[in-house]
């Protein structure tokens, strides 16, 4: 979870987020949460043109029975493990420019394996700084991420992912050093 703040998202007095169930407690919450969310992923993704309209719309998807602003911008700070990321002031426009940058890098199709695990790596990484989201983060950047290996021609299959390998890779990313993240995709690229 995040450094605990009760911010507008939460019921009053609670690190708790307001829901469509108006579930109060934390842990039935959660559970709720992985439950419909793990549904809505196995079910057939928005299309879009991989922008970062097309990155909400996944956002949406998968959290558009869980909360309202499913698919919307934070309106709060959000620090996570003492990671601050991005204001949400700036978060338009920084993924406004991470992904046309993708877009230049022609959403890195036709790329050597080695050379599309650092550049999908640097990708993640700046998605992760900028956190669009109050809740969800993490979820969306992976469903987000498989679309765009698919669509560059690589079959992932998270079933090889360690998820606290993943995790310490993805903090040693903020912290600038992408190659455990990069070494972890190559893995998952290379079959
Ligand atoms: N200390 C940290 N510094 C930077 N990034 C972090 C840190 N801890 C977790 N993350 C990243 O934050 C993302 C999780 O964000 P968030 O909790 O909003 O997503 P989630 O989908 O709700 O949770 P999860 O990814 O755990 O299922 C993941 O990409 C994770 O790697």
């Amino acid at each position: 979870m995040y450094d605990a703040v009760a911010d507008d998202y939460c019921y009053l007095g609670t690190t708790v987020l307001k829901n469509k169930l108006d579930l109060t407690d934390a842990d039935e919450l959660e559970a709720f949460e992985a439950e419909v969310s793990d549904a809505r992923a196995d079910e057939e993704l928005p299309a879009g043109n991989l922008d970062f309209a097309h990155f909400k719309s996944i956002h949406e998807h998968l959290f558009q029975d869980v909360y309202d602003w499913a698919g919307k911008i934070r309106t709060v700070r959000m620090s996570k493990g003492g990671s601050m990321f991005c204001f949400p002031e700036n978060v338009e426009n920084q993924a406004s420019k991470l992904f046309v940058e993708l877009k230049k890098d022609k959403f890195l199709i036709g790329l050597e394996p080695e050379t599309f695990a650092k550049k999908a790596a640097h990708f993640l990484s700046e998605l992760n700084v900028i956190h669009a989201f109050r809740e969800g983060n993490g979820r969306t950047q992976l469903s987000f991420f498989l679309l765009l290996a698919d669509h560059a021609g690589y079959a992932i299959n998270l079933e090889d992912l360690d998820p606290d390998a993943f995790l310490n890779a993805m903090i040693a990313s903020f912290d600038g050093d992408e190659e455990p993240l990069a070494a972890i995709i190559s893995g998952l690229v290379r079959h």
